[in-house]
């Protein structure tokens, strides 16, 4: 099955974090892509990728990014596709600058944007997943699960107390 998820990210320094995305999709059978592309450093490949993520298939596009992170945004600007943004953690500032960087977009271009590092990477995944759930009862039966068997570990480790 072609890729329903893009998972992007501005460096290779970033897979440590946006492994966890691919990690949750793994999990829900969810065919994804992952590719680094930067704004900054690749902007026309950006662009093309943004531009063409919709003809090709794709239907949510998770975009990470540490510091200036502005490859979200920015491929927000470039496709009508739902964008998740995770604020990559910086070494300087610790991942503030990135959260900065991408939730605070102007009105009329969304970026959803999650928690910094690899939490956050986690729930882009799981929300991407959820999106998809909306016209998917397989994925939304999954996702059940998912819930099921995070409830059942939550429980057993308050028995071990
Ligand atoms: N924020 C961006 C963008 C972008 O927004 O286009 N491109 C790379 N970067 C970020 O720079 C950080 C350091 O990158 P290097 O480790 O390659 O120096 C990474 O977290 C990356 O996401």
């Amino acid at each position: 099955m072609s890729p329903q998820v893009g998972i992007i990210m501005g460096s290779g320094s970033d897979w440590p974090t946006m492994k966890l995305a691919c990690d949750v999709l793994d999990l829900l059978e969810i065919p994804y892509e992952k590719k680094v592309v930067s704004a900054h450093r690749t902007p026309d490949l950006m662009f093309d990728y943004a531009e063409k993520a919709r003809e090709r298939g794709l239907k949510v596009i998770i975009a990470g990014a540490g510091g200036a992170a502005h490859l979200p945004g920015m491929v927000a600007a470039k496709t009508t596709l739902p964008v998740i943004g995770v604020p990559v953690q910086s070494k300087a500032l610790n991942g503030l600058d990135s959260l900065l960087s991408i939730v605070q977009m102007p009105g009329g271009i969304p970026v959803a944007t999650v928690a910094i590092g690899t939490s956050g990477a986690k729930n882009a995944g799981l929300l991407a997943a959820q999106i998809l759930s909306a016209f998917s009862t397989d994925i939304a039966e999954r996702l059940d699960t998912y819930r099921k068997e995070m409830m059942e570990t939550v429980i057993e480790s308050s028995d071990q107390l």
